[in-house]
């Protein structure tokens, strides 16, 4: 399979991790033209963030919610029916079968597409093996990957570190996002698996998600505008 056209502006993708809908029309104001998708999660999503949701793509914006559903399978499908009304591109669901086949049989028929969390980049051998797994992180996302690749999953979360393993095992059928992301000199936080967005489009990446690089920025306008430039020097 021939990879996707994604335009390059769209590979970025900045998480609105703010604590309001103020405060996020705000953070997308600054970013005007710089920024063509935002994701929108947990913090924004519990405060006003779904109808914003809707407005952005409303508004010819790309939506990417990153809900990181779990739960039997009828209640993930039913979620998935929802979600699906908004408008979003992505949706988020753990890497689990169960979820990933009910949630990929509930989007048919809209625009929307499933991602599956692999293992979270905050995790490294350590954190797994404390939650009570055998498996290191990049045996964990590769099983993980080839399960959803069989379920039929629209794309793969991992941390940058398993884009290139990923892309042998899905190829061009599954799109990669990868959080994660730190240009350089810019503070790690709690995230473990980490490259440069340099890096992680030269490694296979389609889309990359960066948060407080951009959000916490003295500049967050310049911060995006420098990461932009650097996938389209990647890219060339
Ligand atoms: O494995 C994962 C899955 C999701 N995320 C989300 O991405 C952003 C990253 O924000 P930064 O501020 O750039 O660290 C955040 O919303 C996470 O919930 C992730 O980091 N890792």
């Amino acid at each position: 399979m021939q990879p996707a056209v994604i335009a390059p502006k769209d590979r970025l993708i900045v998480a609105l991790d703010l604590p309001g809908v103020t405060e996020a029309e705000a953070m997308i104001a600054r970013l005007g033209d710089s920024v063509s998708f935002y994701k929108i999660g947990y913090q924004l999503g519990y405060a006003g963030g779904l109808p914003l949701a809707q407005q952005l793509a409303k508004s010819g914006k790309k939506v990417f919610l990153d809900l990181k559903l779990h739960d039997i399978g009828n209640t993930v499908a039913r979620g998935v029916e929802s979600v699906a009304k908004l408008g979003a591109t992505f949706l988020t669901v753990h890497a689990y079968p169960q979820t990933m086949k009910a949630a990929v049989e509930a989007r048919v028929g809209s625009g929307l597409k499933i991602l599956a969390v692999t293992v979270l980049t905050s995790y490294d051998d350590g954190d797994l093996h404390a939650a009570g797994y055998r498996l290191n992180v990049s045996d964990l996302v590769e099983a993980r990957a080839q399960q959803a690749k069989v379920l039929g999953v629209d794309g793969l979360v991992s941390s940058p570190e398993e884009a290139a393993s990923l892309r042998k095992i899905v190829g061009h059928q599954m799109n990669l996002v990868t959080p994660g992301i730190r240009p350089a000199g810019t503070a790690t936080g709690d995230q473990k698996r980490i490259m440069t967005p340099a890096r992680a489009i030269a490694a296979g990446a389609d889309y990359l998600v960066v948060g407080r690089p951009v959000t916490e920025a003295a500049d967050p306008k310049a911060a995006a505008d420098a990461i932009q430039a650097e996938i389209k020097q990647a890219l060339a």
